[in-house]
């Protein structure tokens, strides 16, 4: 299935462009994409974490992250495929839309 492959170069360039926009970077030394989001207090990050939790299930995809009280860091990446896949695309735009709606 063409989602559980690894990108290549031309697929990376057009799926990462927005968001690399958007604020998310490329992890150093690793195939995987970063991104902080601050949050106006705990309620809010735990409830962007739980919305974000729920579609990870439905995808069976899911991320790294660690979270201080508003603080939510977020790091993708596909295990199986040791690097960025289009499911890290898929769910780290659907990221951006959860938190959208809470910041
Ligand atoms: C067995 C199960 O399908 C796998 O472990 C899934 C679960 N969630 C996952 N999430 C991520 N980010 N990468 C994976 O390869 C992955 N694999």
């Amino acid at each position: 299935m063409a989602s559980q492959a690894k990108l290549t170069t031309e697929e990376r360039t057009t799926a990462l462009s927005g968001l690399l926009q958007a604020g998310w970077t490329e992890v150093d030394g690793r195939d995987a994409l970063y991104k902080e989001f601050r949050f106006k207090n705990f309620n809010q990050a735990f409830g962007f974490m739980t919305r974000v939790a729920l579609t990870a299930e439905t995808m069976n995809h899911h991320p790294e992250w660690f979270n201080v009280y508003n603080k939510v860091q977020v790091t993708l990446s596909s295990h199986d495929v040791g690097g960025l896949s289009q499911r890290d695309v898929t769910l780290a735009n659907f990221i951006e839309k959860a938190a959208a709606t809470l910041m």
